[in-house]
């Protein structure tokens, strides 16, 4: 037999913990097979040979690749790694793991009966089984499951509840230390979640950050209940694709700021992404990785979303370089060389430096929708070079050179994203939020070198023009979001 095949299994244990048998040997199963549904467990009376423990009883329907005859030898491997010896039948066991069905197969060998013998007289499978699929139809007797519980004049089960009921609700307690709280929340989220419309859609690793503002009646309990219903909502909303990552976090932030009667509440989501491109000289097809940032912030009124990207690309530093420079040139002078001789050589070739990894961010909050991959080329335009996931020789030589040709501060990065981004999208409106960034992580020092700029359109717009400073202070992100 090959394929997937459908079996009903019965599980039962009456010594040790028997909840934790009957879970570990779900672990072990999954081994061999996806369980695809489980019953409640069920407090048995022991039926066969009554001087025992009651039972703990669940069935579960899972799909395997295992013929009958190995699915049962897997399952009798599993008894015995869980302290399961052969006795006498019906005694206490710590796990007993039963073929009750497979496909539509009957089945009598000498090792094997199915469907499993006694199933359709014992309510501690039947009671289960029927809380499941009460339709099914046992192949033999050619009666459904439901119908032959009725058949049963004595059950002896009750559904067991495994949920633990706390006496008082912790969560709503007054706090011990008389402190208000301005906002709760959960960081770092790790979800799949798919971006994309009806026609596909595409699978991005995502971590999350989620955070609701309190108001002055919520602000003096812990909220904690806060992580349990944001897992919820989140493990639904990112379940089916959302057109992109500001809809999402635009979705989890208006859903949060309901469910939590929250005063505002904010999101923040970062994707691994992928684009291609192609290598500058080899012309080899590559994949790089970039941040897919959406930030979404929401009041009863509004929701304000951003949408903005973080990229790796390569600067060289021009100060070290006009030393480097510096000294060459007295070399020359040193070696005869004249003043003009020195200069032309000087910039004929590439001058040595120390270079970095830089880090670069780019956030647009605006109602008039700016492509990801349009940024992450502003964003690679903006350092000394760009740089890529393989670099045959030639394409490495190519990056060295330019990147040294093209040497630039972090305060250099900043300043060419924002006449690049102004350059390239001249139809953004003046209220557009804008926020670039750079970070170095210097090779040559144990720290980062950072610069920034945030503020509206039409300041940057200004100032580009030569227009002067707006002599009142830049919105940041965390005001325009609020605002
Ligand atoms: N459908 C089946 N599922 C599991 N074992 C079966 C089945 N049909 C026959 N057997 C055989 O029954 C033997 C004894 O099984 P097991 O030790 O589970 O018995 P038991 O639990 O004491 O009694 P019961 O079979 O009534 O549940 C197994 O070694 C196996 O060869
Ligand atoms: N309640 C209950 N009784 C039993 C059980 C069982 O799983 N539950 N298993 C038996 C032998 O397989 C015999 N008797």
């Amino acid at each position: 037999m090959s394929g997937q095949h459908t079996a009903y299994l019965g599980l039962g244990a009456n010594q040790g913990n028997r909840l934790a048998n009957l879970l570990q040997a779900q672990q072990y199963m999954r081994a061999r097979m996806t369980i695809e549904k489980t019953s409640s467990y069920y407090q048995t009376e022991p039926m066969g040979y009554e001087d025992q423990p009651k039972f703990l009883n669940m069935v579960c329907r899972v799909t395997t690749e295992l013929g009958p005859e190995d699915l049962l030898h897997f399952l009798k491997r599993i008894e015995r790694r869980m302290g399961r010896w052969p006795s006498f039948r019906n005694a206490p066991r710590t796990i007993d793991i039963d073929i009750l069905l497979y496909d539509d197969l009957i089945l009598e060998s000498e090792e094997l009966t199915i469907p499993h013998p006694r199933m359709h007289e014992r309510a501690f499978v039947l009671v289960p089984l029927s809380e499941m699929e009460p339709g099914l139809v046992h192949p033999v007797l050619d009666r459904s499951v439901e119908t032959l519980l009725g058949g049963l004049r004595h059950w002896g089960v009750a559904k067991q509840c495994m949920r633990p009921r706390p006496t008082h609700d912790v969560q709503q307690e007054k706090p011990r230390v008389p402190v208000c709280l301005s906002r709760v929340g959960v960081t770092s989220l790790q979800r799949n979640v798919r971006f994309g419309n009806g026609e596909g859609s595409e699978l991005f690793q995502a971590s999350l950050d989620l955070f609701a503002d309190l108001n002055s009646d919520q602000a003096g309990v812990h909220m904690s209940r806060f992580s349990v219903a944001t897992e919820e909502l989140v493990h639904n909303l990112t379940r089916v694709p959302t057109p992109d990552i500001e809809s999402l976090a635009g979705n989890l932030s208006r859903q949060i700021l309901k469910d939590q009667g929250a005063v505002r509440s904010e999101v923040h989501i970062t994707a691994r992404s992928p684009l291609g491109k192609i290598t500058p000289v080899s012309g080899k097809f590559t994949e790089e990785l970039y941040n897919l940032i959406g930030i979404a912030s929401s009041t009863a009124e509004r929701t304000r979303c951003i949408i903005g990207v973080t990229v790796e690309g390569m600067t060289v530093c021009p100060c070290a370089q006009e030393m480097v420079r510096s000294n060459s040139r007295d070399i020359l002078l040193k070696e005869g060389f004249t003043e003009e001789q020195a200069e032309r050589a000087l910039n004929a070739i590439p001058i040595a430096s120390h270079n970095q990894r830089g880090l670069g961010t780019l956030l647009i909050g605006s109602d008039v929708r700016v492509r990801a991959e349009s940024l992450v080329h502003i964003i690679e335009a903006s350092m000394s070079s760009e740089t890529y996931a393989i670099l045959k020789r030639p394409d490495e030589f190519f990056v060295v050179n330019k990147a040294h040709r093209n040497p630039r501060f972090v305060e250099d990065v900043v300043r060419e994203m924002l006449r690049l981004l102004v350059d390239t999208f001249p139809d953004l409106p003046d209220d557009t939020f804008v926020l670039a960034r750079q970070e170095n992580l210097e090779s040559i020092h144990k720290h980062n070198a950072f610069a920034e700029r945030f503020g509206l359109m039409c300041d940057i717009r200004r100032e580009l023009a030569g227009e002067g400073v707006n002599p009142i202070r830049p919105i940041s992100m965390d005001e325009w979001l609020k605002s």
